[in-house]
């Protein structure tokens, strides 16, 4: 995307983001100048809802997020249906979607038998997850620590065998949701296994949110001391609304990929309390205003977010979303039409409970007016 249409929808002019980037580079490195996001509404986004969402909504979903420029869409799970059984149709998912050619689709895979419908399928890259805590390995993957890094050496060996690029996660990297406190040199510990099991990328998840600028930056700066920053991408969920800041400070880190949900939806099944992960639309805001470039067009990213938070009657958690929706609305004058703007909220009751409005309220012939209008 040009400067010049980035400077449009951040609302901050050339000049001022030049600036920004250059205050904001910090003592220790430039800011990057382009961001790489990766895209993890359809699998992390989606898993944790309750009612089974239809394969063509998915499908639709995933096709919508790849005409906007993403490059990196994680497109399913191929877990297992007893454990998560929103991920159940994943093989039909995956087939069903059209995959643009300059964009990855990657599926998490938690043991041979789902890397093997992987493979199935033709994926082309996989994610295998660690934790940095042992109470949650066991409630999320039924595994100790030490039984999960022997179980994903063997899945990352049969997927190198097979040409398929694998990507590593650590949860709970600035905190359990049952031990509490995680030492950084834990996150050091699991980051390290991934390399060496040949993960080009590792994605750090504050699966629970409650990282904090400086928590984000003491984990960092011990994980970088053992992988390179280049190999190193954050997932910060938004339960204390802390990702944005976090995503900076990662950012003046060196750190140059961004994990995150359109619409800011999410949780993992296994992190009671857990809310969604920062809204792709408000980190695309963000950087795009301080003139660092992602490729992505804000509009059509606003577009698909809204289109599964119409389907889900959810509340859009992205506040960018939310305002440039608003925009629109009245542009369209539809507003006196409409019932009454839903006020956000961040909660997961509220997330989870039915009935909770997306925006707008209103029949679909409104929220179909409403896509693709320019900001
Ligand atoms: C790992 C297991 C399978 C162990 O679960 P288990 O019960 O110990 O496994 P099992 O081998 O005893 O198998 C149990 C049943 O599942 C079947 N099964 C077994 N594996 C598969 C498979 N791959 N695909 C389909 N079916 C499978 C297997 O065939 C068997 O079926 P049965 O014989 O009873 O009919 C289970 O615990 C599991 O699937 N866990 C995944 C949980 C999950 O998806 N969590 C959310 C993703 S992680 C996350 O969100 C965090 C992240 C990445 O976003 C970063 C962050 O924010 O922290």
């Amino acid at each position: 995307m040009s400067l010049a249409r980035c400077t449009r929808l951040a609302h901050t002019s050339i000049h001022n983001q030049r600036k920004y980037h250059a205050m904001l580079s910090s003592p220790s490195g430039k800011l990057p100048d382009f961001v790489k996001m990766i895209e993890v509404g359809p699998r992390d986004g989606l898993q944790n809802e309750k009612r089974i969402v239809p394969t063509n909504v998915k499908i639709n979903f995933i096709n919508k997020l790849s005409d906007t420029g993403l490059k990196v869409i994680e497109a399913t799970s191929f877990v297992s249906p007893k454990w998560v059984p929103q991920m159940g149709d994943s093989s039909d998912v995956y087939l069903g979607i059209e995959k643009a050619p300059d964009v990855t689709y990657p599926v998490l895979t938690p043991n041979v038998k789902g890397l093997e419908k992987a493979i199935e399928v033709g994926a082309k890259e996989v994610a295998i997850f660690l934790a940095a805590s042992n109470t949650f390995s066991l409630k999320n993957i039924n595994c100790t620590m030490d039984e999960s890094i022997k179980r994903y050496s063997e899945v990352a060996e049969m997927a190198v065998k097979n040409n398929i690029k694998v990507r590593g996660y650590v949860s709970c990297v600035c905190g359990c949701p049952y031990e509490g406190h995680i030492e950084p040199s834990a996150v050091s510990y699991v980051s390290s296994k991934l390399a060496s099991m040949g993960c080009y990328e590792i994605s750090l998840g504050d699966t629970i949110g409650t990282g904090t600028p400086g928590s984000t930056q003491a984990m960092l700066a011990d994980v970088i001391k053992h992988v390179p920053r280049e190999n190193l991408a954050v997932h910060f969920h938004n339960t204390y609304g802390q990702a944005i800041v976090n995503i900076l400070v990662a950012l003046q880190m060196g750190i140059n990929a961004v994990d995150s949900s359109v619409a800011g939806l999410g949780g993992c099944p296994y992190a009671k309390g857990a809310s969604g992960n920062i809204s792709t639309e408000d980190v695309v805001y963000m950087l795009h205003g301080m003139g660092i470039s992602t490729g992505i067009d804000l509009n059509k990213l606003i577009d698909a977010g809204n289109y599964i938070s119409t389907y889900l009657n959810r509340t859009n958690n992205s506040k960018v979303a939310f305002a440039e929706l608003t925009k629109r609305a009245e542009t369209l004058n539809v507003k006196e039409n409409a019932a009454p703007v839903a006020t956000q909220s961040h909660s997961n009751e509220d997330r989870c409970g039915a009935g909770t409005p997306s925006f707008p309220v209103g029949s679909s012939t409104k929220v179909s007016k409403l896509q693709g209008t320019s900001i």
